[in-house]
């Protein structure tokens, strides 16, 4: 449970009101035990006084415990009330604090870190994991200290009357408060295990599912999908029926065991005013106060299943998030400076657990303003040069420096403020054009938009919609032509302005006139920028000042750009 604990600094500054909340939770507890405890006293003065006329009446007080029973009622009902309100909105800003963590930790794992796991699957983990570990606090922690608190204030005030009846509880409270839920917990584990597993392979699945439902569609495969779902669920839910069963079982003897200690504590305690060593009040001050202490101990067993959950869940987010990048952040990053030059020296690069080399021993320069091309076959690894610019993957031999600088002196982000791209896989977000554009750069103007859309030759395409910067792109931009969602990436990338761009086949799609018109007014716009195009076609090489053909891991000078 390292793992779980290690998190614990993420509490921070929720201490105090961790702390207020676990208070108001016993005091709220303890209010209900004095309540039952004083109700019984009471219930039992008033009809022994009543019986016994007049003479008893003025025996027995009934003022002190009917303020008693007054003052518990009122505290209890103010304390829940505190208690539910701190402690929930407290394990809500513990959700949200590990959300944050999460997010911390995952995003400086992509792509590299992230690329072998199954999108919902990590939604899951950042979704129902961070959930169940903000439980923590409400459902096992809170329960087992209030448990611990009342049952011992309970027990050392039914001492002070009956020591029989206070040895009773004591064993009801160790069997009740510990064997019970700890052996009900260790027979979930595995079931919690197992229900862990196919919640986040279901939840993996259905997200893809709800991704690609055309696609199964017109595969015939849709059927198919149905029922492999529904029978995920079949077998989800007979785990989780396992799991509800045994917790009913374990409620079930919490339960024959309140039963059984009443009976106990009454007989004793009827044994005990027999023997004129209890007043008659106090049976039943005594029996109900037993009673009370089982409010507490029946919540017990959810809350250990509720840790097993929790430590699952503890494992399979620490599983994801404590992965180190592939390539570690240097502790004191570099900036860059001017003259913003590429070189790669002898650089050899292969994937990680595969053995073919991607690059080998291949060198590179490229300076400042200049205009390249970058073609090859499909597979030669263009797209990967990228990658390794951006450091989401290591390379294993020889040097690359950007601005005379070693690349591992960059931070990711340092690298993304002076290079953009517009990627070959590139992905737009549900939103309005104007969203995705000003996700690229916040800060951009109107006119900023406006001249980037003329620049990609989509001004007249948003021009003619009804909303214009305001229309809906739909999910991952399909509201949108294959060549209209390229040049909105590539209207992202101009709009942040950096002295560097990438464009991974920028005119894929595009008629040649739209493509001369696109290529012309980038170059126009952007005179100053060092281009990098990664393309397949001829027809973009005049616009380059030379092109480089990669091929066998190795850059080689190409012809085709002085065409
Ligand atoms: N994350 C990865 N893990 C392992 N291998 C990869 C990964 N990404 C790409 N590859 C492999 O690296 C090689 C180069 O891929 P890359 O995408 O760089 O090629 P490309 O030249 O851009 O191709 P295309 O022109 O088809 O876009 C391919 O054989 C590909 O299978």
């Amino acid at each position: 449970m390292r793992q779980f604990y290690s998190l614990l600094p993420i509490t921070g500054a929720m201490r105090w009101r961790l702390a207020l909340g676990l208070f108001l939770a016993c005091v709220a507890a303890l209010a209900n035990f004095g309540l039952l405890f004083l109700s019984g006293w009471l219930l039992a003065g008033a009809a022994f006084a009543g019986a016994a006329g007049m003479a008893a009446q003025q025996a027995f007080n009934m003022m002190l415990p009917a303020a008693g029973v007054r003052f518990f009622a009122t505290l209890r009902i103010l304390s829940r009330y505190a208690e539910r309100l701190v402690t929930h909105d407290t394990a809500l800003q513990l959700i949200g604090a590990l959300r944050a963590w999460t997010y911390g930790k995952l995003a400086p794992l992509a792509p590299a870190g992230v690329n072998d796991k199954r999108g919902g699957d990590l939604l899951s983990r950042f979704v129902t994991d961070t959930d169940q570990m903000g439980q923590y606090y409400t459902d096992t922690l809170l329960p087992f200290v209030r448990a611990g608190v009342c049952c011992a204030v309970a027990i050392g005030i039914t001492a002070v009357f009956l020591k029989t009846a206070a040895v009773w509880l004591i064993a009801a409270s160790l069997v009740c408060g510990v064997a019970v839920p700890f052996v009900t917990g260790r027979l979930s584990d595995a079931l919690l295990a197992r229900v862990a597993t196919e919640h986040g392979v279901q939840q993996a699945d259905l997200a893809e599912t709800l991704q690609s439902l055309g696609d199964y569609l017109t595969l015939g495969a849709a059927e198919r999908q149905q029922e492999h779902i529904l029978h995920q669920q079949h077998a989800l839910m007979a785990a989780l029926r396992k799991l509800a069963a045994l917790e009913g079982a374990a409620r079930g003897i919490i339960t024959l065991c309140a039963t059984g200690t009443t009976l106990a504590v009454l007989a004793s305690s009827v044994k005990a005013f027999q023997n004129h060593a209890l007043s008659l009040p106090e049976v039943p001050m005594l029996v109900l106060g037993s009673l009370a202490t089982f409010d507490v101990l029946a919540p017990l067993p959810a809350a250990r299943q509720t840790w097993g959950r929790i430590r699952l869940a503890t494992t399979r987010l620490h599983a994801a998030c404590a992965v180190s990048p592939l390539v570690p952040t240097p502790a004191i990053p570099a900036q860059v400076q001017p003259p913003y030059n590429l070189k790669l020296d002898n650089v050899s690069f292969r994937y990680p657990e595969t053995h073919q080399w991607i690059l080998h021993k291949a060198s590179l320069s490229i300076r400042q303003g200049e205009r390249v091309a970058l073609i090859g076959p499909s597979g030669s690894g263009k797209s990967s040069l990228i990658s390794l610019l951006f450091r989401f993957y290591p390379y294993q031999e020889g040097k690359i420096s950007f601005s005379g600088m070693d690349l591992s002196t960059f931070q990711t982000e340092t690298l993304a403020q002076n290079i953009s791209v517009a990627a070959q896989n590139f992905h737009l977000f549900n939103g309005s054009l104007r969203d995705n554009l000003l996700l690229a750069a916040p800060h951009a103007t109107e006119a900023d938009l406006q001249d980037a859309l003329r620049v990609v030759q989509l001004h007249a395409f948003v021009a003619q919609t009804p909303q214009g910067l305001d229309t809906l792109i739909g999910n991952d931009g399909l509201k949108l032509s294959g060549g209209q969602a390229k040049r909105l990436t590539i209207a992202q990338a101009l709009l942040r302005k950096t002295p560097w761009l990438i464009l991974d086949e920028p005119t894929e799609g595009l008629d040649a006139e739209t493509e001369n018109a696109l290529m012309t007014s980038l170059l126009k716009a952007r005179p100053d920028a060092t281009l990098l195009c990664i393309t397949h076609r001829r027809t973009v090489l005049p616009f380059m000042d030379r092109a480089i053909r990669i091929e066998n891991g190795a850059f080689h000078p190409a012809e085709e750009a002085r065409a």
